[in-house]
């Protein structure tokens, strides 16, 4: 190791991978085992799948298009946000299939220059994502390490079933019925405008909030296993409230009604935020992403589950949008 580095100022170059597998197992240690479970150190990992089946899907994150290190608000990141965020939208995936989260495995792609503390903290983001939104049987099953130009992350998140699925595409008709709505909305994009802001400002409680919420998201993964065999259809809310609504509809053959007397209940929650950043607060109740709460399809019939709100129905008349629902990658 270079003598002429203090450990804050380390870099994964002057680790190598043994090194930083090594620091990463450290950050997050007690998260590599459980019953039946073999872990990261072998090709691949074995992971108990009790129901026969189980559920399985990747995302990732990129820096600049996902994260940055250093905002230009001043907002910096340490790496904790970014491998909770990570685990976050992951865990979210499973519990909107109406799962229990089992395993998570990491890919990290980063410059030499990434420093160490970067990785360290970044381990200890997604371990304790997976303890405080409640998911603490996830295990660590491992990943993978290679070098990139800026840092590139995805996680590949697995889960069992409680029962049968939550499809996007109901098994009936579902004209009709009502959309609810459970977790946070607009808060990341508000958090977003916080973070983007172009220099630095004092920032007062409910702009640190916002931050909070973008940088640390919160998914209500209890809430996806706890509707099975009630909701007909659901799914997470990474892109938009109108984006996701609007998939969730198409996926019935349908278009998705949102109610305006809710818009405009959510967004007056950020209408000091919203003045401060020249902002339309409906906006970001509607298009902003990156929230993670989920949209589920229930017949008018049933009551509505303990927690969520009705923000719509799903209707055969096409519903007015504005030119830009939501976030696209390209
Ligand atoms: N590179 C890929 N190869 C195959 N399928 C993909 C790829 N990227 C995304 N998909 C699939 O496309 C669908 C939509 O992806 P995405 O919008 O990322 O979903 P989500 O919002 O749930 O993360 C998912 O079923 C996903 O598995
Ligand atoms: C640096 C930076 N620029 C822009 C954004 C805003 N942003 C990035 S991804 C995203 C939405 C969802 O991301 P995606 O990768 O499409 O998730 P998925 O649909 O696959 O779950 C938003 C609002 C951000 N978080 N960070
Ligand atoms: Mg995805």
């Amino acid at each position: 190791m270079a003598a002429t580095s203090t450990p804050q100022q380390r870099t994964v170059g002057e680790l190598g991978e043994a090194g930083i597998l090594e620091l990463l197992r450290d950050s997050y240690r007690g998260w590599t085992t459980a019953p039946g479970v073999i872990g990261p150190g072998d090709d691949a990992a074995v992971i108990p799948a009790p129901g026969g089946k189980f559920v399985i899907a990747t995302d990732a994150m990129n820096e600049g298009h996902h994260f940055l290190r250093s905002w230009p608000s001043g907002v910096t990141d340490t790496g904790y946000s970014t491998g909770w965020k990570l685990a976050a939208q992951n865990l979210s995936d499973m519990s909107a299939m109406g799962a229990v989260p089992s395993a998570v495995s990491i890919s990290l792609a980063m410059p030499k220059t990434t420093p160490v503390s970067w990785v360290a903290h970044f381990g200890r983001g997604i371990a304790n994502a997976c303890r405080w939104l409640g998911a603490p049987q996830t295990v660590i099953s491992g990943g993978d390490l290679t070098r990139a130009e800026t840092i590139a992350t995805s996680i590949t998140a697995t889960a069992n079933l409680v029962d049968q699925p939550i499809l996007r595409t109901a098994a009936e008709d579902v004209t009709g019925y009502q959309l609810i709505h459970t977790g946070n909305v607009g808060l990341a994009a508000a958090g977003f405008a916080v973070a983007s802001h172009p220099e630095p400002r004092h920032l007062y409680h409910a702009e640190i909030r916002a931050l909070r919420g973008f940088l640390r998201p919160r998914p209500p993964l209890s809430q996806g296993p706890k509707v099975v065999g009630k909701v007909s259809a659901m799914m997470d809310v990474s892109d938009s409230i109108l984006t996701d609504a609007d998939r969730l509809a198409a996926a019935n053959g349908l278009h998705a009604h949102i109610d305006p007397d809710w818009t405009s209940r959510k967004a007056a929650k950020f209408a000091e935020i919203a003045q401060r950043y020249e902002a339309d607060a409906n906006h970001w109740v509607l298009t902003g992403g990156e929230d993670y709460g989920l949209l589920a399809v229930l017949d008018p019939a049933l009551e509505i589950p303990a927690g969520w709100d009705v923000i719509g129905y799903l209707t055969t008349e096409p519903q007015q949008r504005p030119e830009v629902t939501g976030w696209d990658h390209f």
